[in-house]
């Protein structure tokens, strides 16, 4: 059955049904397989129904295990020589904020602290709180209750696939009334931000790094229900980063944005400053800086027009000369 592969099932629903809950995360189909036939006939279940009911109780639920984020607050960390952070940090919904700081200095770290909700278990030993509460066990370990989508440096697709049947499946699995539609959305939206065309015929497997990001993206800020994205390093992704950015703030998400840019780093109201593994200082972005962005953009679609010919194998005077 269509979509029956790619669910995964919720534990939430399985104990609300009374269903046995597996020990590791599943698809639904394989759930169904391992499924005894005495639960199967006596709950009167058939995989369509089971799936049918899966959908509507996902569809109904908000992200986050059925919390709406208000904010998501980081404690209590410790530098790498064990010293403890300079400053909390606090973010809340439609808020970019950018990490900055030299290699190596933890950036990463701190995003991969967000995305598991660390609880002092980490070599940070920082504590994630969310609306001001520990997050319930199953916020760190149940995908669909998970809050955070990740969008990191490399992501190459191994489906074999088509974009279009991609899209529309993960639209279905999400309970989108009209998946083929929602698919149609996320494909435009990527082939906007995608250096290179693509279209929805294309196989996954043949997706360059630059447009299997721009897919990404697009799905996580259009389809995905997690209100928080974290991304690793974006200005190397091939994708118009700035687009992206809007892609994700329009729809109220937090977005976290590890990166050596100068426009990204100043493209939300403040940027977090890694030092040592350690948060040194949280800095907002000063009306002057506000200013310099203009002037900044203006360079880089210069660079990016530089960029383009690169691409296209032309000579580059002309696209640098070009006003
Ligand atoms: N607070 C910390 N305590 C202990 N170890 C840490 C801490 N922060 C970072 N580290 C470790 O330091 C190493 C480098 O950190 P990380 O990869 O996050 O740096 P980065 O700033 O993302 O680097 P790059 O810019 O090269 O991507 C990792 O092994 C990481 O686990």
């Amino acid at each position: 059955m269509t979509g029956a592969a790619t669910m995964t099932v919720d534990t939430d629903f399985l104990r609300r049904h009374g269903l046995p809950v597996p020990a590791a995360a599943c698809s639904l189909q394989d759930y169904w397989q391992s499924l005894p036939w005495e639960v199967r006939d006596g709950g009167g279940w058939t995989l369509a129904a089971l799936q049918e009911q899966l959908r509507a109780f996902l569809a109904a639920r908000p992200a986050g295990g059925g919390i709406t984020l208000e904010c998501l607050e980081v404690t209590q960390g410790c530098d790498k020589d064990g010293q403890p952070e300079a400053v909390p940090l606090c973010l809340r919904p439609g808020e970019v904020v950018a990490i900055v700081g030299p290699t190596g200095s933890g950036k990463s770290r701190l995003l991969a602290d967000i995305e598991c909700l660390a609880q002092g278990d980490t070599p940070s030993r920082r504590v994630v709180r969310v609306n001001g509460a520990t997050p319930a066990p199953r916020m760190r370990v149940s995908a669909e209750a998970r809050l955070v989508a990740q969008i990191s440096q490399n992501m190459n697709f191994v489906l074999d696939l088509h974009v279009e049947d991609f899209l529309s499946l993960h639209a279905e699995s999400c309970g989108v009334a009209d998946p083929r539609a929602a698919a149609r959305t996320v494909l435009d939206a990527a082939i906007a931000m995608a250096g290179e065309p693509f279209t929805a015929a294309t196989p996954l497997t043949q997706l360059s790094g630059g447009q299997s990001r721009a897919l990404m993206i697009a799905d996580a800020a259009l389809l995905s229900a997690k209100p928080v994205v974290l991304i690793d390093e974006i200005e190397n992704a091939g994708v118009d980063r700035r687009q992206a950015l809007r892609l994700f703030t329009s729809r109220g998400k937090i977005v976290l944005l590890s990166t050596h840019d100068p426009l990204l780093a100043l493209s939300g109201a403040r940027r977090v400053i890694i030092r040592n593994g350690g948060i040194a200082a949280v800095v907002a972005t000063s009306p002057e800086e506000q200013a310099l962005q203009a002037e900044l953009q203006a360079h880089d679609h210069r660079l990016a027009r530089l960029r383009d010919a690169v691409r296209r194998g032309e000579t580059l005077l002309p696209a640098w000369q070009q006003t």
